[in-house]
């Protein structure tokens, strides 16, 4: 399965075990329920050997799996060089277990050549901008989509906290307008309770993924799996397109 530029919005869940055998829980969990697209392994929480890890993930996991460092700069758990960024990033594009890497646009690394070389592995490349603090103006959240396209990435990842609504709505206008330009598929959020609308009308506006839990969140605002495909599932019978 890939993330598709349009249609009911996917259900990824987030893994973020701390040990192999936290892993083999969660995966056995994951695979179990039949309504989750997506898993993202969220690897800044991990505190064991990730080829270990890439390894079960390769002989058990069922759904396609997103490889994501979300580094302390954008929310994230765990600290990381650059040169160990750039490392991990390529150890997971190399692997047959990974589907997708998640590369932080704001972090200073070659990002068209990471793209290239994933590429070549048949990898898939999302590349995100994550704000925990506010949501920039529209001409800014256009100018990163822009950037991030630019990098030839497949897919565009933008998480923004909203502190009213119209940052909400600003939002999701934005990724309207960018749709319109770039043709390309997107995934994009306002976190925290504000935002929940977000995680559920990306039909409307644009969003091909959600990020929802069975127990942990990742971030502030995500649903859990059972009511994000529900809520889903009613808006999807009056589909607007
Ligand atoms: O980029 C995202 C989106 C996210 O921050 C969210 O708001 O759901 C959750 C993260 O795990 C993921 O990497």
């Amino acid at each position: 399965m890939r993330i598709e530029r349009s249609g009911k919005p996917k259900i990824c869940v987030p893994i973020m075990a701390k040990t192999l055998s936290q892993l083999e829980l969660a995966i056995e969990t994951i695979n179990s329920h039949e309504g989750i697209d997506f898993v993202e392994w969220r690897v800044d929480y991990y505190q064991e050997a990730i080829p270990q890890a890439l390894a079960l993930y390769q002989t058990t996991l069922t759904k396609p799996l997103i490889f994501t460092f979300r580094t302390e700069e954008e929310g994230g758990e765990a600290a990381i060089t650059m040169e160990a960024y750039t490392d991990l990033l390529r150890m997971a594009y190399h692997h047959a277990a990974v589907d997708y890497i998640d590369v932080e646009l704001n972090r200073p690394v070659d990002h068209k050549a990471i793209v290239k070389a994933a590429h070549q592995y048949q990898t898939q490349v999302i590349v995100s901008y994550h704000n925990f603090n506010h949501t920039p103006i529209q001409a800014d959240l256009l100018d990163v989509f822009r950037r991030q396209a630019a990098t030839k990435a497949d897919v565009l990842k933008l998480a923004v906290m909203p502190h009213h609504k119209s940052d909400v709505l600003s939002l999701m206008d934005s990724v309207l307008k960018i749709k319109a330009e770039l043709n390309m598929p997107i995934i994009a959020m306002a976190m925290g309770r504000l935002g929940a609308i977000s995680r559920v009308s990306g039909q409307w506006f644009g969003s091909s993924v959600t990020f929802a839990t069975l127990k942990d969140q990742s971030a502030p605002g995500q649903l859990s799996v059972d009511v994000a495909i529900d809520l889903i599932n009613h808006l999807s019978e009056v589909d607007p397109s």
